[in-house]
């Protein structure tokens, strides 16, 4: 049987999330989900809407119910949704009673596995309690970390016999493997409905998932360092402060000359103004790939110039920050290295040796720490914490692809303030 393409409308606006449906269902989306954000915003409208709208299509109502069971199964499938979704991690009284309502009221009940603990026994309770869809999903903030759908996926789909969907983070190439694990209804969020182009992206994955074999196709893991550099070559310096709550970038830290994209985790130097040593002997102790983030404590003096720069560059190094002056400008420029720093001056001092390497310095007023993750470009340079990189790099490519569907929307003739409805989201 052909596999469903059900199109996740996590949108906060009723207006734009119709025309993303729109352009979704000319890709070959077969189901339309009410997302949660969307029914938070919207309440039951967004489903009666969605409903007038699609007249030819399932509705899903994502309510996520945790309670009550019974009533909001009953307002969602009144207000037009043919499936409703609780949480599987909810007690069985509020399945048993959502059961009820969806038969009563001529629906069907997803339960949505997000966050359970042992998912297949859950899943095997979920069926013998009544439920017509087993929902495998790996939540969005849960993708940021690295969770994936498909790793429990087999195991649920073998261990019952009602239809199975999955969601999280898929795309073409992971709802294919989806499918071919066993999934019947493969839902799509974020790879759909942020594209800039929609309608595309829905036939891709329809295309795919149409295509899909028996075979789970297997993508080649990366290295998570290879990874995390890959997404932040992918995204700007914004898309990196949105992602973290607009956290701050290096103050007064500009780049030597425009179209610079560095990435690197940090080797860093607590420098002492005048003494050159230590900032060059950092370049030794850095690795192919690695960016040489210097606290120097002083605009008027600079501890590195274009040699220091050169043999950087031989080695692979990716990049050099100055919390002070850096000299050479031209010849750096010319040899396009990656450099930013606070100033420029044609002086530099002496190696005495009095600095460290590789201990936490602070520099353009944040906190870096050895292993830390920088990203440079023209806007400036962000620092993000080793431990977080991997979620903020995800974070980022949400926000760049976001960006992408408003600009698209922009082009079509709307301003800002209209196509994020800002006066509506004004504090009240
Ligand atoms: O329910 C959801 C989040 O809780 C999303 O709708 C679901 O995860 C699909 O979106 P994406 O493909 O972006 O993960």
């Amino acid at each position: 049987m052909r596999p469903i393409l059900q199109v996740a409308l996590d949108e906060v606006e009723l207006e734009r999330a119709v025309a993303i449906a729109v352009e979704a269902v000319a890709g070959g989306a077969d189901y339309i989900e009410a997302g949660t954000p969307l029914i938070k915003s919207e309440g039951m409208n967004a489903v009666r809407t969605l409903r007038e709208n699609f007249r030819d299509h399932v509705i899903v109502a994502d309510m996520k119910t945790m309670d009550t069971g019974a009533i909001e199964v009953e307002m969602a499938i009144k207000s037009g949704a043919g499936i409703v979704s609780i949480l599987g991690a909810c007690d069985d009284s509020t399945v048993e009673d959502a059961v009820r309502s969806a038969r009563k009221y001529g629906g069907k009940l997803m339960a949505d596995l997000i966050n359970v603990g042992d998912a297949v026994s859950r899943a095997v309770r979920l069926q013998e309690l009544g439920v017509d869809i087993i929902c495998v999903h790996v939540g969005v903030d849960q993708q940021m970390v690295g969770k994936d759908p498909l790793d429990i996926l087999k195991e649920v789909r073998s261990a019952v016999s009602i239809e199975v969907a999955v969601a999280g983070g898929l795309n073409p190439e992971s709802a294919a493997s989806a499918v071919a694990l066993g999934a019947g209804i493969v839902i799509v969020g974020g790879n759909i409905i942020r594209a800039r182009d929609v309608t595309a992206s829905a036939r891709r994955v329809r295309e795919s998932i149409d295509a899909a074999g028996k075979q789970y196709i297997v993508s080649e893991k990366k290295a998570r360092d290879e990874e995390i550099r890959e997404l932040f070559m992918q995204v700007s310096t914004p898309n990196i402060s949105d992602a973290m709550h607009r956290a701050p970038a290096m103050r007064d830290i500009k780049p030597l000359y425009e179209g610079i994209k560095m990435v690197g985790r940090a080797v860093t130097v607590q420098n002492f103004p005048g003494d050159w040593a230590k900032p060059v002997e950092a370049s030794d102790v850095a690795q192919k790939g690695e960016v040489i983030v210097i606290y120097n404590g002083s605009n008027y003096i600079a501890p590195w110039g274009e040699l220091a720069s050169r043999g950087c560059q031989q080695k692979g190094i990716a990049g050099v920050v100055i919390d002070g002056a850096i000299r050479d400008v031209d010849d750096i420029k010319r040899i396009k290295f990656p450099a930013f720093a606070s100033a420029s001056v044609p002086n530099a001092g002496d190696p005495k040796g009095m600095g460290e390497i590789n201990v936490e310095i602070t520099c353009g007023g944040l906190k870096v720490r050895p292993g830390d993750w920088i990203i440079g470009d023209d806007n400036g340079v962000m620092v993000v914490p080793a431990e977080r990189a991997y979620e903020v790099a995800r974070r980022a490519l949400e926000v760049k692809k976001s960006e992408d569907r408003v600009r698209a929307e922009i082009e079509r003739g709307k301003t800002l303030a209209q196509v994020m409805d800002l006066y509506k989201w004004e504090k009240k």
